[in-house]
């Protein structure tokens, strides 16, 4: 762990991470393990909605959600909503629709893995160019 985030872990009274360490419901170091998961943040490119468009079928499907671009090509299959409801937003936005199903954590959890960019600033719509979120209920 670089020093930077153990002073800053130490600032916040956390105290140092110890990965050994399991952590048990309530626990401190819950909360610890909850603060370095917001300090990972993953950079991206910048896609724009014009690119997103062209990755709109079977073999090549990409969606906005949240701001946000993912190639779920490999995933349309693997999907438990079906293929044909993703493939109906194909190289679009799909944040309604998504938002609308009332998916679970599980489901914002596993969608990280499909992460490829996100909106510029310009095209944003529930985040600024800080990463602010502009709404309440949108994933970090
Ligand atoms: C990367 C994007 C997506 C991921 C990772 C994902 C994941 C999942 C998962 C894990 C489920 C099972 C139920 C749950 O845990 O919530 C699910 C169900 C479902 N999803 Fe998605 N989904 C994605 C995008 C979409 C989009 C764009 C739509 C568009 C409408 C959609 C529509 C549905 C529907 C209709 C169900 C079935 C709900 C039910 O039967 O109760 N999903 N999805």
């Amino acid at each position: 762990m670089s020093s930077a985030l153990t002073n800053l872990l130490q600032t916040l009274r956390l105290g140092p991470l110890t990965p050994s360490i399991k952590s048990k419901p309530g626990s401190d170091l819950i909360m610890i393990e909850k603060t370095k998961a917001k300090l990972e943040v993953k950079l991206v490119p910048e896609i724009t909605l014009e690119e997103v468009a062209h990755h709109d079928s079977y073999d090549d499907c990409w969606i906005v959600i949240y701001d946000r671009v993912y190639d779920v090509t490999h995933f349309l299959r693997e999907h438990p909503g079906g293929d044909d409801v993703i493939m109906d937003h194909a190289g679009r936005d799909a944040t309604i629709a998504f938002h609308g199903t009332g998916h679970s954590r599980h489901a914002v959890e596993q969608m990280r893995q499909f992460l490829i960019g996100e909106l510029p600033a310009a095209q944003r719509i529930f985040r600024t160019s800080k990463h602010r979120i502009l709404s309440s209920g949108i994933p970090e």
